[in-house]
């Protein structure tokens, strides 16, 4: 009884729910963090509440052309309002072991993401979230055994620091049980600033990734960095998509 209770509720949660919805694509192998190089497919959904200047993804939320490309994309051409339902059969059907949400900042949308990462776990697929750690996670998302990929903004991303950083958001995913927090690196300077963001509220692990969307900067700053990332006692990750592929969407 119980049972056929919880069903009928979750196909009239998932019935009803719509999301916002920029890009649908895989299979690929996730390029970042904690899991680089597993097979996967990713669900981009739109809008973000930073505007990060060398933001890899502006068709996502820059409707006005701030970020660095100058260019200003059309709502209407890049976000779909898609119901819940179609999202996960399309997921399914892509027969990978992991889901990757991102945007935009998928966590703007977490109430309505619930019952797609409910049917993605039920059929015992793993979902990571990739987060800028300002929205904090519901418990219920966290309860679902979500993985989340926190990259906190440093100050070259040119958002002013009380929208970039989140204290309590950042303490709530801190306290979260499978959580990498993931940075976005140039220099020495920025690892200065990660090493300060640590201490200030207890991050653990960090990940240090380099800013780059052609693979030369890629490598360029991997380099750069990778000797004071070892010595500080952190992890580094390259980002593989876009040594394998270049600066290409859906990838
Ligand atoms: N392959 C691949 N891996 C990724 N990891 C994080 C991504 C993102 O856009 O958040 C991303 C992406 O766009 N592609
Ligand atoms: S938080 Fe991420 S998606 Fe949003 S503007 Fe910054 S880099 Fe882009
Ligand atoms: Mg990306």
């Amino acid at each position: 009884m119980k049972v056929t209770a919880d069903i009928a509720e979750l196909r009239d949660d998932i019935a009803s729910t719509r999301l916002v919805v920029n890009e649908i694509f895989g299979p690929t192998v996730q390029g970042e963090g904690p899991s680089a190089g597993r097979r996967c497919a990713f669900l981009r959904l739109g809008g973000c509440n930073l505007s990060c200047r060398w933001c890899d993804t502006p068709y996502t939320w820059d409707w006005q052309g701030v970020s660095d490309t100058g260019r200003a994309f059309d709502p209407r051409t890049e976000l779909r309002l898609r119901m819940a339902e179609d999202v996960l059969d399309e997921l399914l059907a892509m027969t990978v072991p992991l889901i990757v949400i991102s945007g935009g900042e998928p966590l703007n949308q977490q109430n309505r993401l619930v019952p797609v990462v409910r049917g993605l776990r039920d059929r015992g697929v793993s979902i990571e979230i990739e987060t800028n750690g300002t929205v904090a996670p519901s418990d219920e998302l966290v309860g679902l055994g979500v993985r989340f990929n926190v990259s906190p903004k440093l100050a070259h991303s040119g958002d002013p620091e009380h929208r970039r950083i989140s204290p309590t958001a950042l303490k709530r995913l801190q306290n979260t049980p499978d959580v990498a927090f993931k940075f976005v690196c140039k220099t020495s300077d920025d690892l200065t600033e990660v090493g300060r963001l640590q201490e200030r509220f207890g991050l653990e692990p960090v990940w240090i990734m380099p800013e780059g969307k052609v693979q030369q900067d890629v490598t360029d700053n991997l380099q750069a960095l990778a000797d004071e990332v070892v010595r500080r006692g952190w992890n580094l990750t390259t980002r593989l998509h876009v040594l394998a592929w270049g600066d290409q969407r859906g990838v």
